[in-house]
C-alpha cells in the first residue's frame, strides 16, 4: 500500500487576475479552490491513474473538514490526525507570473504528533510513504527524522519530497525516490545556484550516498533522472501554463504509478515529466487521459 503523509495540509485557493496591483483593491476574474499540500497531491494524482493510497497527516478546522471531504469523494482513503487549530489556506495569485503565499499551518501537539507517529510504526515491509512538503513550525525540528526512522525500521520504503535542513536528513535515509527540484539541490548543496553540469553531478552525489532514484526537477525546463547505473534527461513538453501548483507532486506520483504498473526506468521517468507537465497545462491536477496523451512529446537523452 502507498500511504502520503502530508504535515501541514493546505485548501490552495487559486485566484487569476488581469494584473496585480500591490496595496489596491484587484478583483479576480476567476478563482479556484483545492484541497492542497504536497503529499496529498501526491494521492490524488495516483488515483487519477489508478492507484490507491492512504492520506495521512495533521489536519483541522473547517480548511481540514473540506479536504477530506474532498478526498473521500475522489475516492481517496484518509486517516488524518485531527488538530485543534485550522489547517491552513495557501493563496496562489495568477496574473500573467505566479505568485504565492504559503501559510504558516496550525500548532501540532505533542500527543498529537506522536499519534502520527504510531501510525507510521504500524506500517508493514514493502509498503511505500511519501514524506513531503514542508513541516508545521510548532513541531520539533526532527520530526520528519522521527517519522522516517520508524518507517525504515519497518522495511518501509521512503519517498521524499520536501526541503531544506529537512531534505538533508532524508535523504541519509536511503530512499527509494527523491525529488528536489533544482532550486532544492541548490539550497541542499549550500550554493545560489546549480548548472546543468552541477545537477549531474550532485545527482550522482547523492545515488552514491543512497538514493536509489532521484529525480531533479526543473519546471519549464525539464527534468534529470539518476540511478546506480543510469543518468537520463528530459525536456518539458511545450505548452500553455495554466497552473502550476502541485506539478512537482504529479512528477512523484507518475513515477511511482508507472513503476507499480511494470513500466522500465525510461518510461516511468517520461510518464512522470508528463504528469507534472500535465498539471502545468490544466487548472487542477492533471488526469490519465493528459498524461497519455503528452507522454510521447517526452524525448529521454541518455547521459
Ligand atoms: N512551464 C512548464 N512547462 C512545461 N512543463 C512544466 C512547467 N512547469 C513545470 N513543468 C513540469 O512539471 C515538472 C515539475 O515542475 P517543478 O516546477 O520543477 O516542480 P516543483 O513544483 O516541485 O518545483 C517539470 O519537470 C515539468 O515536467
Ligand atoms: O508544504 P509547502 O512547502 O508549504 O508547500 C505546500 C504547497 O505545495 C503544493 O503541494 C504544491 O507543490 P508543488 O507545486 O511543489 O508540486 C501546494 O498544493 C501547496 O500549497
Amino acid at each position: 500500500m502507498i500511504y502520503t503523509c502530508t504535515l501541514n495540509p493546505s485548501v490552495d485557493y487559486i485566484v487569476h487576475l488581469d494584473e496585480l496591483h500591490v496595496g489596491e483593491l484587484n478583483r479576480s476574474v476567476k478563482t479556484f479552490t483545492f484541497p492542497g499540500g504536497k503529499g496529498i497531491n501526491v494521492s490524488r494524482v495516483l488515483k487519477r491513474l489508478g492507484v490507491d493510497s492512504t492520506a495521512l497527516g495533521f489536519i483541522g478546522g473547517f480548511t481540514g473538514g473540506f479536504i477530506e471531504s474532498e478526498l473521500r469523494k475522489e475516492g481517496i482513503a484518509c486517516d488524518f490526525v485531527h488538530v485543534p487549530g485550522q489547517t491552513r489556506i495557501n493563496v496562489k495569485l495568477k496574473a500573467g507570473r505566479e505568485t504565492e503565499i504559503n501559510g504558516e499551518g496550525p500548532a501540532v501537539a505533542d500527543d498529537d504528533a506522536a499519534q502520527l507517529i504510531a501510525k507510521i510504526g504500524a506500517l508493514s515491509a514493502g509498503d511505500v510513504l511519501v514524506l513531503a512538503g514542508s513541516a508545521p513550525t510548532s513541531l520539533p525540528a526532527d520530526m520528519y527524522e522521527r517519522l522516517a526512522a520508524r518507517a525504515v525500521n519497518r522495511r518501509v520504503r521512503l519517498v521524499v519530497d520536501t526541503s531544506g535542513p529537512a531534505l538533508g536528513a532524508l535523504l541519509a535515509c536511503r530512499p527509494f525516490l527523491a525529488k528536489p527540484n533544482h532550486h532544492e539541490l541548490a539550497e541542499l548543496f549550500g550554493v545560489a545556484m546549480v548548472t546543468r553540469e552541477d545537477i549531474v553531478l550532485y545527482g550522482r552525489r547523492l545515488v552514491e550516498k543512497g538514493v536509489e532514484h532521484l529525480i531533479v526537477s526543473m519546471g519549464g525546463d525539464g527534468a534529470f533522472y539518476f540511478n546506480e547505473e543510469t543518468a537520463l534527461f528530459a525536456e518539458a513538453p511545450q505548452g500553455t501554463v495554466k497552473n502550476s501548483v502541485g506539478a512537482g507532486d504529479s512528477m512523484v506520483a507518475g513515477f511511482l504509478a508507472a513503476q507499480a504498473d511494470g513500466k522500465s526506468i525510461e518510461e516511468a521517468f517520461a510518464y512522470s515529466v508528463a504528469a507534472g507537465s500535465a498539471t502545468a497545462f490544466s487548472e487542477d491536477l492533471c488526469t490519465k487521459e493528459e498524461v497519455e496523451a503528452l507522454v510521447d512529446r517526452v524525448h529521454i537523452v541518455h547521459l
